[in-house]
């Protein structure tokens, strides 16, 4: 699916409907660390963020230490960050 960066204007723009990520501006991506009480609760959490990444075809770089996940979502596609991102953005918050 071709898709573009966001121009500056509409990634500021973007950014204030998710303020608990952050923009990591060398990557022209954005983070979030979740937490949990334990593995299990972040292994389920990782679980349902895959089927959804599966489902739209747009998949995180992720990493889980224990009750730690750290999710980076920037699309490949467009070198850079685009509405694909700041929309997994949002069905991730809503898992919580
Ligand atoms: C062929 C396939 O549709 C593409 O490679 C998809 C898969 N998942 C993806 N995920 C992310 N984060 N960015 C992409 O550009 C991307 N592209």
């Amino acid at each position: 699916m071709m898709v573009a960066r966001l121009t500056e204007g509409h990634r500021r723009e973007s950014l204030a409907a998710i303020p608990d990520w952050t923009y990591d501006e060398s990557r022209d991506a954005i983070a979030r660390r979740f937490t949990f009480a334990d593995f299990n609760q972040a292994f389920g959490f990782m679980t349902r963020v895959a089927l959804i990444a599966e489902k739209a075809d747009h998949h995180p770089e992720w990493s889980n230490v224990w009750n730690r996940v750290d999710i980076l979502l920037t699309t490949h596609d467009a070198g850079g960050l685009s509405q694909r991102d700041i929309a997994m953005a949002q069905a991730i918050d809503a898992l919580l």
